[in-house]
């Protein structure tokens, strides 16, 4: 384009495309909508009733988000406007709520679930994190947000299973420096009809003695953990790739012997979209391991 201001489109032509272009995504969002019709139409005559969201799905989508997009509009703003227009699909499919952690900053919490969900879903903070789990445990459809943190004030994951609630996503699933809503959190619900195995699969382990560091040698991320009296409850993420063999057996050789290793759940392993960054996400978030801390 010309740097002569002459040779430049006028302020009117460009706003005339800029109103093209807004009715063209005004007719595409309900042509959108008419989709989402035939979807619940679909889902209902497979039997599939419950929770309405589909996290390998929305990993699906948003991997190919990444791929195709260019230019200047900043991703985590796309993400933002998709996860409106998505969670709104969700709600036209049944109605939801979602639980927050009341245990977390909660400017952060409403700002990571507003993002994630949306302005019209209903939302409530039932009380700490093992009330989230126990609201959606009991619900038909619930989600649930729960705040991450290294030290956990109460192994709220114990609550966890594979038949009630369990963990289905990690957010923020856009790993970039500085973008909004960047509240480390799981989402919880119970069983979603027909879902594909995640790529990461999360553990409660307990066992007696300390925190090795050398877990996070082994392929495990560390996502949280609960001193007890003579030993450690931990929230362990592992890639599916490992069965549950090889995280006892990794456990074992790092030297954290479990009694306990229940599989609580799985998720899609979160995009770094940095420029210059690895394709994938890695595991061992947290920085340094903690050696013989706990
Ligand atoms: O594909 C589905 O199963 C849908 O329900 C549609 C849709 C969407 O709006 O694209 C909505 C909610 C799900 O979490 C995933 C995708």
């Amino acid at each position: 384009m010309s740097d002569d201001p002459a040779q430049l489109p006028s302020l009117d032509a460009l706003r005339r495309r800029i109103d093209a272009i807004d009715a063209d995504l005004h007719r595409l969002l309900m042509d959108r909508a008419r989709v989402i019709d035939g979807i619940v139409a679909a889902k209902r005559a497979s039997g599939a009733e419950g929770v309405m969201f589909r996290p390998d799905r929305e990993a699906d989508m948003m991997r190919r988000m990444v791929e195709r997009h260019a230019g200047s509009l900043p991703l985590t703003a796309v993400e933002h406007l998709w996860r409106e227009i998505i969670s709104t699909s969700t709600r036209l499919q049944g109605d939801y709520r979602v639980h927050l952690d009341g245990g977390a900053d909660i400017a952060a919490m409403r700002d990571l679930a507003r993002f994630y969900f949306g302005f019209s879903v209903e939302m409530e903070t039932p009380g700490d994190a093992a009330d989230v789990v126990g609201t959606v445990a009991a619900s038909v459809s619930d989600l649930g947000i729960v705040a991450l943190s290294e030290r956990a004030d109460l192994p709220w994951w114990r609550g966890l299973g594979t038949d009630g609630a369990q963990i289905v996503a990690r957010l923020p699933f856009f790993v970039a420096e500085d973008r909004p809503a960047d509240l480390p959190a799981v989402v919880i619900c119970r069983p979603i009809p027909g879902q594909e195995m995640p790529d990461t699969r999360v553990f409660d382990a307990r066992w007696i003695g300390a925190l090795p560091g050398s877990l996070m040698n082994s392929g495990i991320e560390v996502l949280s953990f609960f001193r007890t009296g003579d030993g450690v409850d931990a929230l362990l993420a592992v890639s599916a790739d490992m069965t549950e063999e090889d995280v006892l057996a990794a456990c074992i050789e790092a030297g954290a012997e479990p009694d306990v290793l229940r599989p609580v759940g799985g998720y899609a392993a979160p995009i770094d979209i940095d420029p210059g960054a690895e394709d994938e996400f890695e595991t061992g978030g947290w920085g340094d391991p903690r050696a013989d801390e706990a």
